[in-house]
């Protein structure tokens, strides 16, 4: 007749226990290696984490090369034509001073000296204009196509504009800028 309380199973799991700790790690580790936590834990507490296996490291690493050209430009892009989707319909005379004072600062210091150059001489000839958000997001529609055409790429139609960066997805409108109705704050 069994004791209360005594596990059938009991001496099983003592000699998988055993076996773990004893003979499943590995033969090789040193003091400090990972593997020399045994396989298999019968150990209630939770396990620390697993480090990352080395091909999840590597791939962390290539994500951290350097960008192409095209990637820095379709992210810049993105951004000014996300920029230009939320402008304010009627800015204030500093958010108008503020979507100018961009537009130079990235002739300026866009990473691509070149092609920091070209948007130099883009700007001298197109001044910025930022009345409105219709105007800045249709505005910047046209210097992105003097840039597209000037590297051979497909000119956007830009009364597809609003369509292709439309304002950002936030509830109740609540990325949106305020501006100002004051008609002396042009
Ligand atoms: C200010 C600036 C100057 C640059 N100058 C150079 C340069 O001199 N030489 C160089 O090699 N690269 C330059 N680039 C990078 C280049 O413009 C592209 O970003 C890059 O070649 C990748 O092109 P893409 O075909 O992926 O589309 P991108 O031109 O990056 O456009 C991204 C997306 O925007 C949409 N789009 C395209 N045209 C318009 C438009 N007119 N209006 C609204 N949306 C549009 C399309 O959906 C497109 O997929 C510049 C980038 C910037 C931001």
């Amino acid at each position: 007749m069994p004791l209360p309380g005594w596990n059938p199973l009991a001496p099983v799991l003592q000699t998988v226990a055993a076996f773990s700790r004893h003979l499943l790690i590995a033969p090789d580790a040193g003091p400090d290696d990972h593997r020399l936590r045994p396989l298999l834990s019968l150990s209630l507490s939770p396990p620390p984490p697993p480090s990352p296996p080395p091909e999840i490291a590597k791939e962390k690493d290539a994500k951290a090369a350097p960008l192409t050209k095209e990637e820095v430009g379709r992210a810049t892009w993105m951004l000014l034509h996300t920029i230009a989707a939320q402008f304010p319909d009627e800015p204030t005379r500093q958010q108008k001073r503020d979507a100018k004072e961009l537009m130079h600062i990235i002739s300026r210091l866009y990473p691509c000296k070149e092609c920091a150059e070209h948007f130099k001489e883009v700007l001298k000839a197109n001044p910025v204009q930022a009345g409105s958000q219709a105007e800045f997001s249709q505005w910047l529609c046209y210097v992105h196509n003097v840039v597209n055409r000037s590297l051979g790429k497909p000119i956007f139609p830009c009364q597809r504009v609003t369509a292709r960066w439309g304002k950002l997805d936030c509830p109740e409108r609540s990325c949106d800028l305020e501006g100002t109705s004051d008609i002396m704050a042009s």
